[in-house]
């Protein structure tokens, strides 16, 4: 009998849980709240993990599941699974390596790589760690239109196979836990793709800022005050150029395929609306994430989970639809690719991974949820990323009540 146990495993971490609860006992208390909160209750954050146990798979027997391939293709190259690892701020808070040990153990894994604009290592290095290994590069549209032509050029040069920007963050969403504990990146870090020129003034700017605690940060219309009401706008910071509150569909999209150009794709992340897939395919995007920002923004919103089907629905397969937020098992990713997403991405569960052991741990990270996926299609009667579909699921009501979908 074929057995999921016949590659190696860490028996202190055989699940993502056991990851993120190691890791929780290694970080400091700053990191570890800036990492794993959600904005206010977090009720969105902890629904994207709910979300998941609505549905019971489906599965089917007697098939000759020998040979299973869980490899799925992105930007021409072929993924060993369908799940890139999302791009996630400040990875050297995690681990000294930061986003170089992600970036080796992505190459390790065949796994595409997601980098932060707030990355803490050059995109330039990640992508020489990356060698052949695809990477996209997620951006904030800064205001300042010559900052972001600069990291867009630097990207195109670097080989980076798509831009991912990130919609959901016109302001910057409230997390209490960020507030209280005045979370700053330490003084030896540095937010390291600002532009060279203006990277040591912009430095400064950023230890300063990242003083204040999160409700006297400014935005770019200003900033939130303790009642999260606008304040008359001050200098450009840090937290100014995460957050845009000019992005639009008119102006931006457009301006950002022209800068991309043919070889470096245009997607936008946090899509969460049937409506906004439209406007992104009217705007002739190139593919969009169903993301909230793994709860980080607008808690209250959907999770992603059950923003999918729509998504799908609206889209009929013109651009690719790949989905974030709560995944932890392999059955996750199933049943996101069931419902519809053609690719999955995660966060949290690589910065666990990152803490508990650098590229050893993002590898771990990795292992574990290649391994849970293979086992699930195994079991559940599919051999190919393709033949994963509704039929699979069932969904469940809060009254336990079963229906086919
Ligand atoms: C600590 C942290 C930092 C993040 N930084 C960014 C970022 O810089 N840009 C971005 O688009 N998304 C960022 N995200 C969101 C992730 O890309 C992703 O959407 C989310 O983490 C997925 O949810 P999950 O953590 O439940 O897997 C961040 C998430 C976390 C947890
Ligand atoms: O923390 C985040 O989720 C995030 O995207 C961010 C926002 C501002 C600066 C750095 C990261």
């Amino acid at each position: 009998m074929a057995n999921a146990s016949t590659t190696p495993h860490d028996l202190n971490c055989l699940t993502i849980d056991e990851l993120e609860a190691h890791a929780a006992k290694i970080m400091d208390k700053q990191t570890r709240d800036y990492y794993n909160e959600g904005a206010d209750s977090g009720s969105t954050l902890r629904e994207n993990l709910d979300a998941f146990k609505k549905y019971r798979i489906r599965p089917r027997v007697l098939r000759d599941v020998s040979r299973i391939d869980t490899s799925a293709n992105i930007f021409g190259h072929k993924n060993s699974i369908p799940l890139g690892v999302a791009p996630t701020a400040m990875q050297c808070l995690a681990h000294e390596e930061g986003e170089l040990a992600t970036a080796r153990a992505c190459k390790k894994m065949n796994v595409v790589m997601g980098l932060s604009s707030f990355a803490t290592t050059t995109l330039e290095d990640v992508a020489e760690a990356s060698g052949d290994n695809p990477n996209v590069l997620q951006l904030y549209l800064f205001e300042s239109r010559d900052h972001s032509r600069k990291l867009i050029q630097r990207a195109k040069k670097a080989g980076y196979k798509a831009v991912f920007l990130t919609v959901d963050t016109p302001i910057l969403g409230r997390r209490n836990l960020e507030i209280r504990n005045q979370f700053k990146l330490p003084k030896h870090f540095k937010i390291a793709n600002f532009a060279q020129d203006e990277a040591e003034k912009e430095g400064e700017r950023q230890q300063e800022e990242q003083a204040r605690p999160q409700a006297q940060r400014r935005s770019s219309a200003g900033y939130l005050d303790g009642d999260n009401r606008v304040q008359p706008s001050g200098p450009i910071t840090f937290h100014t150029h995460a957050a845009n509150p000019t992005l639009s569909w008119e102006t931006d999209i457009e301006w950002l395929k022209k800068e991309c150009g043919p070889n470096m794709q245009v997607w936008v992340k946090g899509i969460a609306t049937a409506e906004d897939a439209l406007l992104a395919i009217e705007h002739g995007v190139d593919g969009i994430v169903v993301s909230n920002h793994g709860g980080r923004q607008l808690n209250g919103a959907m999770a992603t989970l059950d923003a999918l089907p729509d998504v799908v629905a609206a889209v009929q397969k013109r651009i690719p639809v790949h989905v974030d937020g709560g995944i932890r098992h392999g059955t996750d990713v199933f049943k996101a690719l069931a419902l519809g997403a053609d690719f999955v991405w995660i966060g949290r569960p690589v910065l666990w991974g990152l803490a508990y052991k650098g590229q050893e741990g993002v590898e771990l990270c990795l292992r574990l949820l290649a391994d849970e996926f293979k086992l699930c299609m195994g079991l559940a009667g599919t051999i190919k990323i393709k033949d994963i579909s509704k039929d699979y699921l069932v969904k469940m009501d809060r009254s336990g009540f079963v229906s086919r979908l």
